[in-house]
């Protein structure tokens, strides 16, 4: 990599109920000082406004599952669902996706209820620039942490609304319970933000970023919870399990608790480092949460030339 990183965004509310991005967003809309950067162009857009307007995740399907060719490439109209409308004008705006005239760099702010901390989501393993990035934060933050999700999976990977970057960037902070804004985890989001923007301000003023290596937990397998005949949850996540993300979860540790006390415990294999555990808005995907599976990644030195 070697053009510099001009045009960059941040996206908030492509949740319309997750909170800290709606706000930090709202605020630099007001006034963008403290994201200004010498030889960066960013610029703070609010994705799903009818979302944030209702404090809901959506309207009518979610807004970061919709960026597929096949919405972005659909005849536009009236009658589209308003968050595939939405999507073919971030698109054309931010976009188009996978072109030369996307934007360089998206950051996409959303809240979790699960017990995540600072997460950084990454796309592709082969991004050396994010990559370099995250390297760059994880230093900066130290010694709190900030875990690298690796999303990047053949059939559990989903179409964001920061795909139509060149290098697309989530940031998923939590626990945040849905419309609450909690000062802690506002500022933090507000923190990794402003390492991203030096780190990029860096890249574009020249600076040489050696070869490195990050560490990830790269997305292995998505997790239901037990339910009846009738599609009813008949157990919840365990008092072992809950609020334990990132945790090893070995085989036979317990994983869900039914109502009547019994323990259903994890059958897998070996070792995984379970994720996104008992996320408010995952019970209409059908999931309780994520495992993952460490692994450590290698970026190779990047400069602007
Ligand atoms: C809780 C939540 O909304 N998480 C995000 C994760 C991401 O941005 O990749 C989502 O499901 O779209
Ligand atoms: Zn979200």
């Amino acid at each position: 990599l070697s053009y510099p990183a001009r045009r960059v965004a941040i996206f908030g509310g492509t949740h319309g109920n997750e909170m800290s991005g709606v706000t930090l967003v709202n605020l630099w809309i007001q006034n963008g000082k403290e994201i200004q950067r010498k030889g960066v162009e960013t610029k703070p857009f609010i994705t799903n406004p009818r979302a944030v307007e209702k404090c809901t995740r959506y309207v009518d399907t979610d807004l970061n599952r919709a960026f597929t060719t096949e919405n972005l490439s659909a005849p536009s109209g009236d009658d589209l669902p308003y968050e595939v409308q939405r999507a073919q004008q971030i698109n054309e705006t931010f976009g188009p996706k996978g072109s030369p005239e996307a934007y360089d760099v998206i950051f996409d702010l959303h809240n979790t209820t699960s017990n995540m901390g600072c997460t950084l989501i990454l796309e592709s393993s082969k991004d050396h620039f994010n990559l370099q990035m995250m390297h760059y934060i994880k230093k900066a933050i130290a010694p709190d942490s900030c875990p690298v999700l690796l999303t990047e999976h053949p059939l559990l990977k989903y179409s964001t609304s920061r795909s139509v970057a060149k290098h697309p960037i989530g940031l998923e902070v939590g626990p945040q319970p849905q419309g609450v804004l909690r000062s802690n985890i506002f500022e933090s989001m507000r923190l990794v933000l402003k390492h991203a923007l030096d780190f990029i301000e860096l890249f574009n003023e020249g600076l040489e970023f050696p070869p490195c290596t990050v560490d990830v937990f790269r997305v292995s397998e998505k997790m239901d919870y037990p339910r009846d005949t009738n599609g009813n949850i008949i157990a919840m996540v365990h008092p072992n399990l809950q609020d334990c993300d990132w945790e090893p979860l070995n085989p036979g540790d317990p994983m869900f608790q039914t109502f009547d006390g019994t323990t259903i415990r994890y059958e897998g294999a070996g070792t995984v480092y379970p994720t996104f555990i008992n996320e408010a808005a995952y019970y209409e995907k059908q999931q309780a949460f994520v495992t993952t599976r460490r692994e450590t990644l290698a970026a190779g030195a990047i400069k602007k030339t």
